[in-house]
């Protein structure tokens, strides 16, 4: 079957591996990207871009201060927004900015991801129609600043106010302590002149909670900050240096009244207060990136994926019978063992992401017709969903980094700049364990509507079943009957770790506690069940994926779903065991099947990142180019460090060598 990576000049562990290929890496890759027509753009756009000299780098971005990066990003960005604007389709962008830019953010990363979408759902039809041309058209770069100094997570405790004055039907914006200072939001230390600002809406003295206003930052001529304005940028962080995420002081800034994002939520000129038809309308930002993440950050997972299997199918090391040769390190079980989950969860991943954004656009069309009865699924989802993937997809590319041994550790390698990026993620749009307990909530509402009968929504369908004992190891060796056991017993287990959670929880009410206190004596274990609800609902996704896929890949996606579901399963061991609903033998049986799922996949792994369909440019990885000829690219590579520049360093000849030349002269 051809793997059309092939070509003259590759390694040869790379081309064997390549040659071994059971299934067609282009129809994989097609199924992963929705059509032939839309892998096809994505490699027009990736050799477009390598083609294109406003994006050549005359040395790689590592090698550069925070400063020139975020120049360097800056200009690319301009190209981005000027010449290529219309030559790709909204949905190719994050591919064209990856590609262009890289992963470390770029100066109209908010704009897009949080400004453009909080305007479009929150602001009424008189402000949309004045901003948003001038928006979409780039004339103004604006960002989302919600987190302070002193409070994120807790929105209801944010401190900056909004308060409204009637006599000249403007609001007053103001920032009363230090620690109520924005700090974090991305872009709006130097780049953003707009903002969208969340604030405590404040009418005769009353506060009616967290609002978005649109306040502008800095004058459009001179981008110098507008009186009353305080803004920078919050220094290096992990990852993410290209972008600067900044600080803002607002010091009684006067708006006009129609600044604020009035379409759910209303002020009228007399001061008026007109509630959303969802109290959490105003927070639908922080869903659509939700929603958007869980994709972005399968991809990050798969470019480890990507980078680890290349690497260990041309890295020889060490031998594995007395006399044979040197082995490629994929040969080694362990190596398997710490990869190809990692190739398996990014396809995981993917799907799931593919199939919320599309749940998230039905939940959009509801709103925009007065429903949002498919809110609060959704936001349980995606609460769920980006607690889970973030957490997995760190360990994971962690896992990719530790296996490619001394070269992991270096940032030729692309990882540790995709482990920086990543872990973000368990952060920003919630921290994951606060994101789990919103999920929790859901669940244990739905443990009550499933004991009083009442329907229950797609994704917590599992929680009106009824368990029957787990079939795991018993269904004799039919995979798509295996595979549904598992699914099976997933679903009691996501089940019973929710009702168990509600169960203590009631238990500690019944014992005097307050509802909040009893919640807080559970939370891990409301968080587990959050985990394994999420888990069950990525499981499914990848089974759904697989029955629709086409006859040609099917055979490679059910090896990978087998070891997707045998490792999910070993992994979530204890949960499966606690209530016996599954035994020791039964875990046994799915480590031993875990076990020949390594083999199985083994000749088709290189194939299987080949499929992920990313480019050298855009893997930005020297262990994990295409062709495999990795030893002469370190090098290369390294040549361009900048102590590299001269043979003696001023730091030597100014401390060391004289440290020496004194010690030398004491003998
Ligand atoms: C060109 C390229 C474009 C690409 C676009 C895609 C980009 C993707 C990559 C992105 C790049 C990286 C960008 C990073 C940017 C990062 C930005 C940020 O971090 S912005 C700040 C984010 N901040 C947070 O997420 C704060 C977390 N906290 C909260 O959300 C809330 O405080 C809370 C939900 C934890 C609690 O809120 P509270 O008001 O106190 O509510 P309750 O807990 O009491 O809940 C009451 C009720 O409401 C429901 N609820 C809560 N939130 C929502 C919601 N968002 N939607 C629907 N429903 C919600 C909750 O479940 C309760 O329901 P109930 O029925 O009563 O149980
Ligand atoms: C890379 C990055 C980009 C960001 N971009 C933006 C942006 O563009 N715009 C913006 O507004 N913000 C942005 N943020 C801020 C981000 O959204 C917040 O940092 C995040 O929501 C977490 O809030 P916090 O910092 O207040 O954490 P804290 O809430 O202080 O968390 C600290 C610890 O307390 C725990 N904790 C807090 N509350 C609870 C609870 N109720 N129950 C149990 N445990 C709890 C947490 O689990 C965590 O362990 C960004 C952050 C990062 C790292």
């Amino acid at each position: 079957m051809p793997n059309r990576c092939i070509r003259p000049g590759d390694n040869p562990d790379l081309t064997k591996e390549r040659e071994t290929c059971t299934f067609d890496t282009d129809e994989l890759a097609a199924n992963l990207y929705g059509s032939r027509r839309n892998l096809e753009r994505r490699r027009e756009i990736s050799q477009k871009v390598s083609a294109d000299p406003d994006f050549a780098d005359p040395i790689p971005h590592e090698f550069l201060s925070r400063e020139k990066a975020v120049d360097a990003t800056a200009k690319k960005s301009k190209v981005i927004f000027q010449k290529w604007k219309n030559l790709v389709k909204p949905e190719e962008m994050p591919h064209l900015v990856n590609e262009a830019v890289g992963i470390q953010g770029f100066p109209l990363a908010l704009h897009h991801a949080m400004f453009l979408p909080s305007l479009n759902s929150q602001a009424d039809d008189d402000l949309a129609a004045e901003i948003l041309p001038r928006a979409k058209a780039y004339e103004i770069i604006g960002t989302y600043a919600q987190t302070e100094m002193g409070h994120g997570t807790n929105l209801r405790e944010l401190e900056t106010t909004a308060t409204y004055d009637k006599t000249t039907q403007e609001f007053v914006i103001n920032t009363p302590t230090r620690k109520a200072m924005k700090w974090w939001p991305g872009n709006l230390g130097k780049m953003s002149n707009y903002a969208v600002v969340c604030c405590q809406l404040i009418i005769d003295g009353k506060n009616l909670g967290p609002h978005n206003f649109l306040v502008q930052l800095r004058c459009e001529k001179t981008h110098e900050p507008l009186p009353g304005i305080t803004v920078g940028d919050i220094g290096p962080k992990i990852a993410y240096n290209t972008t600067d995420n900044g600080f803002l002081a607002l010091d009684n800034v006067r708006i006009p009244r129609r600044q604020m994002l009035m379409k759910h939520a209303k002020v009228s000129p007399d001061g008026t207060y007109t509630p959303p038809i969802h109290a959490k309308l105003n927070y639908g930002a922080m869903v659509h990136v939700r929603a958007h993440m869980i994709y972005s950050h399968g991809h990050l997972l798969a470019r480890a994926a990507a980078v680890a299997t290349r690497y260990s199918a041309v890295r020889r090391q060490g031998r594995i019978e007395n006399g044979g040769p040197e082995v490629q390190i994929l040969d080694y079980q362990t190596q398997q063992h710490r990869i190809f989950p990692q190739i398996a969860r990014a396809y995981a991943i993917l799907f799931a992401g593919q199939e919320v954004r599309d749940q998230y656009a039905k939940t959009l069309e509801g709103i925009a017709n007065g429903q949002a009865d498919l809110l609060p699924d959704l936001h349980a989802l995606t609460s769920g969903l980006k607690s889970v993937v973030t957490f997995m997809g760190g360990l994971g590319i962690e896992q990719c980094r530790m296996s490619c041994g001394g070269h992991g550790y270096s940032d030729a390698s692309g990882l540790p700049k995709l482990y920086g990026v990543q872990i973000g993620g368990c952060t920003y749009e919630g921290e994951n364990m606060v994101m789990l307990q919103q999920t929790a909530r859901y669940l244990m509402k739905g443990v009550k509507w499933a004991e009083q009968g009442k329907s229950l929504s797609p994704s917590i369908a599992y929680l009106g079943k009824k368990s029957g004992k787990s079939l795991i190891g018993l269904k004799g060796g039919d995979i798509t009957r295996e595979h549904e056991a598992i699914l099976e017993t997933l679903e009691h287990t996501a089940r019973r770790l929710a009702i168990d959670a509600s169960q203590l929880w009631e238990k500690r009410i019944k014992g005097g506690e307050c509802k909040e206190r009893a919640w807080n004596g559970v939370t891990v274990e409301m968080n587990r069940a959050s985990r394994v609800y999420t888990r069950l609902f990525m499981a499914r996704s990848f089974h759904r994926r697989l029955l629709s896929s086409p006859s040609s890949i099917r055979s490679v996606l059910s090896d990978l779903f087998s070891l997707y579901l045998h490792y999910e399963c070993v992994d979530m061991a204890q949960h499966l065991l606690e209530d016996g609903h599954c035994n020791g033998g039964q875990i046994q049986y799915l480590k031993k099947r875990l076990y020949e799922d390594l083999t199985t996949l083994r000749p088709n792994a290189v194939s299987l990142v080949d499929s992920f369909e990313i480019s050298d440019r855009e893997l930005n990885s020297v262990l994990g180019r295409r062709d495999g000829n990795v030893y002469e690219a370190l090098f290369q590579w390294a040549k361009q460090s900048e102590l590299n520049y001269t043979d003696v360093l001023p730091a030597v000849k100014n401390y060391m060598m004289p440290m020496m030349e004194e010690n030398r002269s004491k003998l």
